[in-house]
This record gives structure tokens, sequence and C-alpha cells, in this order.
């Protein structure tokens, strides 16, 4: 039989970019080829924005039909992000996570793979299913900066309040600030090979922020995004959930196209503010979530206006309507308006959500409401 990575290279030369009518192969869209001696098969596929999504399905199908072949992991990349040679260094270590073997591979060193030989893993079909995480829900924004990961949080908490079991992921690995945000902060327990998560405002939490070293570069690439996303998932002991919040980082970029390979998510809430530049980079967050079929639920207007004190109006600081526009031009429902509250800033910086800190403030009640169109969305889709 020819050597595997031959044979590799000729399922890829067979599929075809509907898009471009050339093959992967010949469009230079893949990179970072490896494979273990056990049959684990590792690349990297460079999809444009207005590439198809399937074609990532194509691709991994081709590789898994393959003789020999006991695992295929496909990384996303954008061909506009990517970096000219792939030879980096192995970022560091996450838990449980194998030292990077020798580089391999269509003479380029891979970033991240695992070559422990394993007793004959088995083929998990992707994307996998967590029945017991319940909805699986991403909060994203196009831009940073928006307040996505206030709505996530307090969001999260609206819910657990309205008698949901909830769990919360930070994928936002760039930046993870769901520890300030809620306040806790310690290494979690890992019991039965099961990472026991945290626990604030009868909400359970995991966050990288618990699992690296303070002050640790941010050296996380796709491959090791993909990596976290699903130990997240899969490693964490979050028990049976009904709503299973993800803290997107912004844009759109590896951990969007890491989360939605790697499990059926049930829906997306695009976080916006009312300015035309977050609303413009907002509809790129929609088209990316409509072209991987996860169902926007709605958008969130954040920091819409700031209440006069003196005389109850709304000021629009941002200007105003960003959000119902986005909203009508997407056809999607406008989920809700959170008005400006330096009590959300202080409580994210002391660990106290506004929502469990401040209920009766007009945004703790913006976001409850927004909770109970959220779940009402999903009992529309899903049941
Ligand atoms: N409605 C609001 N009123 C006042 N301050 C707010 C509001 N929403 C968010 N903030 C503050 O704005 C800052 C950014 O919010 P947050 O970190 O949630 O944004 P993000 O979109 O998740 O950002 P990142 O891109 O860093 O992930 C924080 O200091 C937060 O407390």
């Amino acid at each position: 039989m020819q050597p595997l990575m031959e044979r590799i290279s000729g399922a890829l030369a067979a599929v075809r970019n509907p898009r471009t009518g050339a093959d992967v192969m010949a469009a230079e869209q893949v990179r970072d080829v490896a494979t273990t001696v056990d049959g684990k098969v590792r690349l990297t596929l460079l999809l444009a924005p207005e590439d198809d999504a399937t074609l990532v399905r194509d691709v991994r199908q081709a590789v898994e039909a393959l003789d020999g072949v006991t695992d295929v992991r496909v990384d996303v990349r954008d061909p506009a992000q990517s970096e000219p040679t792939p030879a980096r260094r192995a970022p560091a270590p996450t838990m449980n996570q194998p030292k990077a073997p020798a580089a391999g591979g269509m003479g380029r060193a891979l970033p991240v793979m695992d070559a422990a030989p394993q007793k004959a893993p088995p083929k998990v079909p992707e994307p996998v299913q967590y029945p017991n995480l319940g909805r699986i829900i991403a909060i994203s924004s196009g831009k940073g900066g928006v307040g996505k990961s206030t709505v996530a949080v307090n969001l999260a908490i609206a819910l657990a309040k309205a008698g949901k079991r909830v769990g919360i992921m930070d994928a936002d690995i760039y930046g993870p600030n769901l520890p300030l945000m809620l306040g806790v902060d310690a290494a979690p327990a890992v019991r039965d090979e099961k990472i026991i998560p945290l626990e604030a405002y009868g909400i359970k939490v995991i966050s990288l922020g618990f699992l690296i070293e303070k002050e640790q570069p941010a050296i996380w690439r796709g491959p090791i995004v993909m990596k976290i996303i699903t130990q997240f998932l899969r490693d964490v002991a979050w028990g049976q959930l009904d709503y299973f919040l993800v803290d997107m980082p912004p844009g759109t970029g590896d951990a969007q196209l890491s989360l939605v390979q790697a499990t059926q998510v049930h829906g997306a809430v695009i976080v916006t503010t009312p300015q035309q530049v977050a609303v413009g980079d907002a509809l790129r967050g929609v088209k990316m979530f409509e072209r991987t079929a996860v169902p926007v639920l709605g958008i969130v207007e954040n920091m819409s206006y700031f209440e006069n004190p003196e005389t109850g109006k709304p000021i629009a600081l941002f200007g105003s309507g960003g959000g119902e526009r986005l909203a009508k031009e997407c056809d999607l429902p406008l989920l809700g308006q959170v008005p400006i509250d330096p009590r959300i800033q202080e409580g994210g910086d002391t660990g106290r959500p506004i929502v469990a800190a401040e209920p009766d403030s007009k945004a703790a009640k913006a976001i409850s409401a927004i909770a109970e169109r959220v779940m009402q969305r999903v009992v529309e889709r899903y049941g």
C-alpha cells in the first residue's frame, strides 16, 4: 500500500471546492497535514469567508474513508489571517495534553499533535452530541468590547433565576474574563478524570482562566482552540444542564468554526452596540453562523442608551437604532436593548453581575427579559 501521506494527498485531490471548481490540493487550501502511527490525521483547511462550510465535512470524509485512518481532525483557518509558513513553536500544553511530537507531513512542522499511540481509539463521529448540556447557545459579537461577556454572564444568571440548570464556558481563550466577572478564580478539582466546574450565582462555569498561569502569553491558535473547546465540552463534569452558554471570542475566527465542528450549536445570540461600525461587524457574525447552519436566535443591543438620572430620559450616547436596523436587515428579532449603567462595569470588575447584584435595575430587567425571549425562541424551534 502507498504511504498514508500520499494516499491522503490523493484523496484530497478529489475534493472540489464548489465555489472555485478547483480541488483543495491544487488550490493549496490544505496545510499542516500530519499523521500518527496509530492512524490519526490532523490537517488545516484554509476556508475563505465565501467558501461553503460543507467543504470541511467533505475534506474530513475523504480522509476518514482511507484504510488505516482511525481519527481525523480538520482545523479551519481564514486564509486572510493565515501565516505564510506554519513552522510554529508548539503552544504550551493544556490540561492532560501530551507533548507535541516531531514535525511531519508535507515538509511542515505541526502545531499540535497527539502522537501517543493509543489502543484502537473509537472513531468518533463529528460533530459530537452532548445531550447532558441541554441547548447550546453561542454568545457572539462581531467586534470586541461591545459587552458580549457581560451579556453572556448576566444571561446565564437570569436563566438560572428562571429555574434552569445553566453552564457557561469561556471560549474567549485569548482573553478569558469570566473568572473576573463571576468573582471565581481557583484551579478546578479533577475527579474520575473529569474537571469539576466552579459554581457562582447558581451557574456552573469553566474558563481557560482557571487553568493557565496568569500572564501567560496568548499563543493559542487554531488547533489548540479546537482541543480546548472539545475538552471543555467533553471532559468537564457538567451534570445535566438545560442551557449551556458559550462566551465566544469576538469576530468570526477559529473558535466559532471549532465550536460548530465540535458539536451541534442550537443557537447564537449576537451582541452589538448601536454604532454603525459595530453593527457592520455584527452582520458578518450573523452571516458566519448562517453559513454554518447555526440558527441565530436574535440580536441584543448593548449600551443602547444612558438614562439621564435627573429627567429619566434616555440619551443615546452611541447613536441609536443600530440593533433594530441589523435585526430588520437580517430578518431576526431584536431580543432586547440593555442600557449603559456604570454598575455593570463596577459589578463586572468585582465579580458581582448586575442581574444578581441589582436585580431591580433597568439593565438587569432588560437582560432578564432577553433571557425569557431566548428561552421562547429555543422552545419554538426545538420544543
Ligand atoms: N451596558 C453596559 N453599561 C456599562 N458598562 C458596560 C455595559 N456592558 C458592558 N460594559 C462594560 O464594558 C466593558 C466591555 O465589556 P465586555 O468585557 O463584556 O465586552 P466583550 O464584548 O466581551 O469584550 P471582549 O472583546 O474583551 O471579549 C466592560 O468593562 C464591561 O463592564
